[in-house]
């Protein structure tokens, strides 16, 4: 309410919604009104599109008696409505931030715009953080101004992804309500380990104890498995639905109307459920597939036991699911629930057998491995290589959230980057491995200077002749984006200038200033002459990404696109090498040097290369539909 940033930690079934809507209606009644073409005042981002309609609809609420427009906007459906919509005007928009994206870049940046607005809530923060959504949220975040308001909501918050966090925060303040990621009270857990093939009986006997009682969420980790325990089900007379990313929205979200009006008692979802729903009467979960990482596992119990009332969560643990005990034993402690003792039987073993096979337990999950092979960093490099490609490969499951943590770092190990710096008259003489200077090395300055005019005016003309409308295209969205108009004027002598400085700074040369000039000239005195500057250098290896990651690095038009954003030269080297070989004598395998004469100009084009390759891996994954729509529909 004071107006500043924060971070909101309470468990699930809190209330943190109206946490954050009230402070919201009370922003916006502080605005001027929406004139006509003006953007939203407020955006509510969410990771998934039920809790984007969830939240649009517990806000309408409100906004209707407040005379304020409350748009939803996410994907899956018809986009037509929703610009329809949009044009009219809203206040406040919820949405999930790839779609968001579309309608920021729809119709030339004139279905809506980011100017007016000065509140942002991102709720499920820490799961918005992942690698499923950050590069979004980042780029609708960074459009929005400075001093806006931003809000963050969860049950759950790693702390490695408060660091993340808090790059778009200013001086937040931190609320936790209750316990920090831990199992809401009024949830009564039990662990069952059974056989595999003894789950379903065991389902049965828990479902004829509650189903009575209130609504039943069962989730499981695939998509496929959804569907056949669905059709189990109904063969033994319990009529159910499946909700997951596979299904289509509209299936999508009756079904998720159904279920919420009590319509449909039993639903067999995937973690696509896990976060944020509010069911009311909702009395069971059953976790019939293990969650594969605490934070799910909290949320998903969290879907029971919401605003006071009593709920049951049951989690199967198979005999060989060992690894995931220690994140369950964790979360009984933590939630003060006495620990099965089969649970820490399960523990232990997995632990010995770990240990036995050198490899070192940390207190609850995952390990450090104390390879045969490898030493520690060779093996979590060989690790993240595998994790990556699999993405690429879209291998994963299209829910699991551990997909993506840490990429960032995980892309910045890969590129086992070398940095060096140098003065630049030395390095004309003492650089020869840095790309194209060699021919040059013996030249004059004016020479060198000449030579990149006639070049700069090559390309100019070129670049006159074919026009790049990417180029034009990419600065269009900028502006778009930030809520200006899109018009781009990028004039040849603009280009010339801008072309000469990159080869300029390739070729380690600068150019005299109009003091220096002078001063050669006997003008001026020789020592107010600016000291020599430095050239700084850093290599990025890209050979082990997938094939579009690099291409989508390595191509003309990012190139051009990054060196104009930066300010540094950028060139590929080294050649592919495919995986399980190694580079020849006097090979090394594909890279990209960057160049320029500041740091940041170097951390700029890194951090965009970055971005695009961490984009292209995300898109991948994402891309991933291994199951036609066709066979979800539940007639
Ligand atoms: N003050 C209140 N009194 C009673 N019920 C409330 C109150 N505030 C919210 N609720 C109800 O509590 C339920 C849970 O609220 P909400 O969905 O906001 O929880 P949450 O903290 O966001 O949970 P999650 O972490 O799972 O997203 C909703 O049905 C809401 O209507």
């Amino acid at each position: 309410m004071s107006g500043r940033d924060m971070i909101g930690i309470a468990k699930t079934g809190s209330g943190k919604t109206l946490a954050f809507l009230l402070p919201m209606f009370r922003h916006i009644a502080d605005q001027p009104e929406l004139e006509s073409d003006d953007g939203p005042i407020a955006i509510i981002m969410t990771p998934t599109r039920e809790l984007a309609m969830q939240i649009g609809k517990e806000c309408r609420k409100f906004s209707k008696s407040l005379n304020l427009r409350c748009v939803c906007v996410y994907g899956g459906t018809g986009i037509s409505e929703q610009i329809a919509e949009l044009k009219r005007g809203a206040e406040i928009i919820v949405c999930t931030p790839g779609r968001m994206i579309d309608m920021l870049a729809a119709n030339s940046g004139k279905v809506t715009n980011l100017r007016r607005c000065t509140y942002i809530v991102l709720d499920e923060a820490d799961r918005m953080f992942d690698m499923g959504f950050e590069p979004q949220v980042m780029k609708i975040v960074d459009n929005v101004r400075p001093d806006r308001l931003t809000v963050m909501f969860s049950a759950t918050f790693p702390r490695q992804m408060e660091a993340l966090a808090r790059r778009v925060l200013t001086k937040p303040i931190e609320v936790t309500v209750g316990g920090r990621s831990v199992v809401c009270a009024d949830v009564e857990q039990f662990i069952i380990v059974l056989e595999d093939t003894q789950k379903f009986l065991k389902l049965l006997e828990i479902l004829g104890l509650y189903q009575e009682r209130g609504s039943c969420l069962v989730f499981v980790h695939k998509q496929e498995h959804a569907d056949e325990l669905m059709k189990n089900l109904l063969k033994h007379g319990y009529p159910c639905m499946s909700l997951h990313g596979g299904i289509d929205q509209y299936d999508r979200d009756s079904t998720m109307e159904d279920f919420k009006a009590g319509n449909i008692k039993l639903l067999i979802a995937t973690s696509v459920c896990s976060r944020g729903l509010d069911v009311k009467d909702l009395v069971l979960v059953v976790n019939y597939d293990c969650p594969n990482h605490y934070e799910d596992y909290v949320h998903r119990c969290g879907r029971t036991g919401r605003a006071g009332n009593h709920g049951y969560a049951y989690t199967f643990v198979s005999h060989d699911q060992g690894r995931h005990a220690g994140d369950l034993i964790k979360a009984l402690e933590l939630s003060k629930t006495p620990v099965p003792e089969e649970l820490k039987v399960l523990w232990q073993k997995f632990k010995d057998e770990m240990e036995a096979d050198g490899k070192k337990i940390s207190s609850y999950s995952g390990f450090h491995g104390k390879g045969f092979k490898f030493d520690e960093t060779e093996a979590e490099l060989a690790n993240d290589r595998k994790k990556l490609q699999k993405a690429a490969l879209g291998l994963q499951d299209s829910d699991d959230e551990d997909a993506g943590l840490d990429i960032e770092q995980k892309i910045e190990r890969m590129f086992a980057s070398r940095k060096r710096v140098c003065d630049v008259n030395q390095s004309l003489t003492s650089l020869p491995s840095a790309s194209n200077i060699n021919n040059v090395q013996s030249q004059s300055n004016l020479e060198k200077l000449e030579l990149a005019k006639k070049a700069a005016s090559q390309i100019n003309i070129l670049k006159n002749t074919t026009a790049e409308p990417l180029d034009v295209n990419q600065q269009a969205a900028a502006a778009i984006l930030k809520g200006g108009v899109a018009v781009t004027h990028v004039s040849s002598k603009t280009i010339a200038e801008q072309m000469a400085e990159k080869i300029n700074a390739k070729l380690g040369y600068r150019p005299m200033t109009e003091e220096e000039k002078e001063a050669e000239l006997g003008i001026l005195p020789a020592n107010q002459v600016a000291e020599p500057t430095k050239r700084y250098e850093e290599e990025l290896e890209i050979n082990d990404f997938p094939q579009t990651a690099r291409w989508k690095v390595t191509s003309r038009e990012a190139l051009s696109q990054i060196s104009e954003f930066s300010d540094a030269g950028i060139t590929v080297r080294g050649i592919y090498i495919p995986p399980n070989k190694d580079p020849k004598e006097g090979e090394r395998k594909l890279y990209l040097g960057i160049e320029a004469t500041s740091e940041i100009a170097v951390q700029k084009a890194k951090a965009e290369i970055t971005r695009l390759i961490k984009e292209e891996l995300v898109r991948l994954q994402n891309s991933y539909q291994p199951i036609s729509k066709n066979r979800y529909k539940v007639l």
